[in-house]
């Protein structure tokens, strides 16, 4: 997709007039290497020769609008009332965005009401609008050092009417979604709905994934923390496999689409053999299949580590009877047990009998508390949503991006899917630390 700079503006309702408790410090802020000001603009492209492809003046180049505070902000802080709301999959992190949000909802711009909606999305419909919970600073206190969240998720669509009416009945006007893809679909339908019934309700996403699927953002929340708990993970199964005879070790991680976690959960204690993953497709069987490979491996070292992404290999999965979840993802085949069941047969086969050791971590990577960097990424995302929304930015989400925090039109972070590029440097890397070959078959 070619952005162009007006693809990257992000909507604001309308001027910003009342004073911001930030006005004083950011008096004399000018950009800097570390700070980029309000005015200012933070380039999407970074080599010289997509730049100069561009062909454009320097102004023209596609660029992203700063996160941040506002000298200025569209709402009275005194009379606004905000909503927050945790949607899909869980997430090391979400209680520090919640309590990011709170904490810098209440100490600086001290608003009116921060309302937490339960279960994700049902939790604004009428059905549930009794367990709405009002969040204070006593709410939030601990809760970073929990894993999962305290407004609890849910996946399956909501009606966004409703969901609309919900946020009127409560007098909400800015909602934080803290969500996936799916989420930042379901927020943009909110946004519609609000539009057609001229409100003045903004809504700011801080997007979530575990799997670091989502574009336009460097890495996600609570990715750093999850790939490092599947890192342990690889390394029981090496110390397993090592003790073995023809010792075999299986990793499943999670990554629907992507296999981010897989890859740097592999680079980083460069146990694994062999990465698999859904973007590099791979065949079992032939002299170069992933059968061949594993076995020339288990002969000439007596072991081997294999780390495979749930995505990894669908197309060798029987595709009938495929069901969806609630939101309607796709439930995909078990490769993890498929690969297992195959490597036993072919080693037994061929004179190896295995002792295989598989584990599949699958939520125990995802449901802990954040590690001490996630956790201030997560706070710096949090502040840089409540900016946004007191400055009556919607349909916007705030992501980093080239280390910089921006905002991004929330219609981007849904166009495509980050995913691990077999040309780029990550997965080169897992080629040069595994040994493995650039492909498998022919
Ligand atoms: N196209 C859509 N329109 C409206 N709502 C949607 C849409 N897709 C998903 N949603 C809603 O958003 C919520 C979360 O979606 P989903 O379960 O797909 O997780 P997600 O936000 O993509 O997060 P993750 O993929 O990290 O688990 C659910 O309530 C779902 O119904
Ligand atoms: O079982 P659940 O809660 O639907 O979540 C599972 C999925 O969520 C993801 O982490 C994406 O959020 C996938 O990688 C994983 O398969
Ligand atoms: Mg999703």
């Amino acid at each position: 997709m070619t952005l162009e700079l007006d693809d990257l503006r992000v909507r604001t309702l309308g001027e910003c007039r009342f004073d911001s408790p930030f006005a004083e410090m950011l008096a004399t802020k000018r950009t800097s290497p570390h700070y980029v000001h309000e005015d200012d603009r933070v380039l999407v492209d970074d080599t010289v020769s997509v730049l100069l492809a561009r062909g454009v003046p320097i102004d023209r180049l596609p660029s992203l609008e700063a996160a941040g505070p506002r000298r200025k902000v569209y709402f009275d802080p005194a009379a606004t009332s905000v909503g927050i709301v945790t949607c899909g999959g869980l997430c090391p992190g979400l209680n520090d965005v919640i309590r990011g949000i709170v904490q810098e909802l209440t100490e600086h711009y001290a608003v009116a009401h921060i309302y937490g909606f339960r279960n994700g999305y049902a939790g604004l419909t009428r059905r549930h609008r009794e367990r709405v919970v009002e969040l204070d600073l006593h709410a939030v206190r601990d809760i970073n050092n929990d894993g999962g969240t305290i407004l609890g998720s849910s996946r399956g669509d909501q009606c966004p009417e409703e969901m609309v009416d919900t946020l009127v009945e409560l007098g909400i006007d800015v909602l934080f979604v803290i969500g996936g893809d799916g989420s930042m679909r379901g927020a943009m339908k909110l946004t519609r709905e609000i539009d057609a019934r001229g409100l003045d309700i903004a809504v700011v996403g801080v997007p979530k994934t575990i799997d670091n699927d989502l574009p336009y953002t460097d890495q996600s929340f609570g990715f750093q923390t999850a790939f490092a708990q599947a890192t342990e993970f690889i390394a029981s199964v090496f110390v397993e496999s090592q003790a073995a005879e023809n010792g075999v070790g299986i990793v499943k991680l999670m990554g629907r689409h992507s296999g981010f976690i897989a890859c740097y959960a592999a680079l980083s204690n460069n146990d694994a053999d062999f990465v698999l993953i859904p973007e590099v497709p791979f065949v079992l069987d032939g002299p170069n299949g992933v059968l061949r490979r594993v076995e020339d491996h288990v002969r000439r070292h007596g072991q081997v580590v294999i780390v495979v992404a749930e995505g990894a290999g669908q197309e060798l999965l029987e595709q009938e009877g495929r069901t969806t979840d609630a939101s309607g993802n796709t439930k995909l085949g078990d490769i993890g047990l498929f690969l297992k069941q195959k490597i036993t047969e072919h080693l037994t086969e061929v004179d190896l009998p295995p002792t295989v050791r598989y584990l599949d971590p699958s939520y125990a990577i995802r449901s802990v508390a954040a590690n001490a960097y996630d956790s201030v990424y997560c706070v710096r995302l949090a502040h840089a949503a409540v900016h946004a929304g007191m400055a009556g930015r919607t349909d916007t989400v705030v992501v980093r991006w080239r280390r910089r925090f921006v905002h991004i039109p929330m219609r981007l972070i849904t166009s495509h899917r980050n995913q691990v590029d077999p040309d780029g440097d990550l997965w080169m890397s897992v080629l040069e630390a595994t040994g493995q070959p650039a492909s498998f078959g022919t």
